[in-house]
């Protein structure tokens, strides 16, 4: 089969290649020019998890032909509109394309090419890109995929098969319940990014861990209000948090413990810090804890407009990464 990926990052590098060694002809869309000109020289390494060095086909977004059967969309939020633009016109009548973003980008999707040509994923497999051709791929994950209006069509039923190809991936009646459940997950992982510590040494204090428990409740919260039905990241139950009950919620941290602990990539910070502490540059909080709080009606979420705040002020310079950003994010966790 043809996949055309757009975004040749952590995500779509590495489902990239294990489509290609599975056998279908894949395509990199690749926006970023060192990347892409590291990849078309020496092709695509992977380090970390696997370790692989694969030659692709690579091209600009300008390259970009119509008729395009099997897009997979793997650039961060704020890039999806111009990934948008860019495929309008080239996505193939009885074509599609599927979301392996973070954040609700399918309803944008379904918007420009119609729902019926959109399919949602949900992933907790990661990684982040070490330098231009070079992904650091941290480990398994959860992998999801599901149909936005719920069927389990043949084509999911196949596109699981094959991404089958990186790892276990399964379909779902119910990918909305994913989606958020990782965005409350993500809520967390904002809070992390902000602390300038291990995520395993945050799990570890108590201060911490009530304010991200507080993150995770507001989040759960708001997706019961929109009336999605949330299910369980990695054993973390956003859903625990909402009906406040301390034995799930301490069996959520284990989870999320247990899940940072085997990262076998030697990756122990998420890729908001990354992009905050290393790179400095705009993370997708906007697009991703946004997406809860601009759903919450007349429900307060304190502790989530702090965590967005902090980050905004840290993409803006004017705050930076740090612990003594817990101090200011407690003042009103609860
Ligand atoms: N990395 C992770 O661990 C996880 C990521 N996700 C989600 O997966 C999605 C992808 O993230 P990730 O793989 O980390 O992102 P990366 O930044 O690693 O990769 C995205 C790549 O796409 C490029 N790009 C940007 N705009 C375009 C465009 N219009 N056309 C083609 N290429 C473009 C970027 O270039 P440039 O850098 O120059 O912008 C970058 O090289 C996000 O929504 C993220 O939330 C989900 C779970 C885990
Ligand atoms: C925070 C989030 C959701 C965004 O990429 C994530 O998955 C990560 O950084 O590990």
């Amino acid at each position: 089969m043809n996949y055309t990926i757009i975004g040749a990052g952590a995500i779509g590098g590495v489902v990239g290649v294990a489509l290609h060694e599975a056998g279908h002809s894949v395509t990199l869309v690749e926006a970023n020019p060192d990347h892409r000109a590291a990849i078309a020289r020496d092709g695509l390494q992977i380090s970390g998890f696997r370790e692989s060095t694969t030659r692709l086909k690579v091209i600009a977004p300008d390259d970009l032909l119509p008729g395009q059967e099997r897009v997979l969309l793997a650039v961060k939020a704020p890039h999806t509109n111009a990934a948008i633009d860019l495929l309008k016109g080239k996505l193939a009548e009885d074509g599609f394309i599927v979301s392996l973003q973070n954040g609700l980008n399918e309803y944008a999707l379904a918007e420009a090419f119609g729902a019926h040509r959109v399919i949602g994923a949900y992933l907790t497999f990661g990684g982040f890109i070490e330098a231009p051709g070079k992904i650091r791929y941290a480990g398994e994950g959860s992998f999801r995929v599901g149909e936005v209006d719920g069927t389990i069509s043949p084509r999911v039923e196949e596109l699981a098969a094959h991404l089958r190809s990186l790892q276990a991936c399964e379909v779902t009646d119910n990918i909305f319940g994913y989606l958020w459940a990782k965005m409350v997950v993500g809520a967390v992982y904002y809070g992390t990014a902000v602390l300038d510590r291990d995520v395993l040494d945050i799990y570890a204090d108590p201060d911490a861990i009530r304010l991200l428990s507080s993150a995770a409740r507001e989040g759960a919260e708001i997706a019961r209000l929109n009336d999605v039905r949330l299910v369980d990241v990695d054993g973390f139950s956003p859903d625990a948090f909402a009906d406040d009950d301390p034995a799930r919620i301490a069996a959520s941290w284990d989870a999320q413990r247990a899940y940072w602990g085997g990262h076998t990539g030697g990756v122990g910070r998420t890729g908001v810090w990354r992009d905050l502490a290393v790179h400095h540059r705009k993370t997708e909080c906007s697009e991703h804890v946004g997406a809860i709080t601009r759903r919450r009606g007349n429900h307060p979420t304190p502790t989530l407009d702090r965590i967005a705040q902090c980050v905004a002020e840290i993409e803006a310079g004017t705050r930076t990464v740090g612990w003594e950003n817990l101090a200011f994010l407690t003042k009103t966790a609860n």
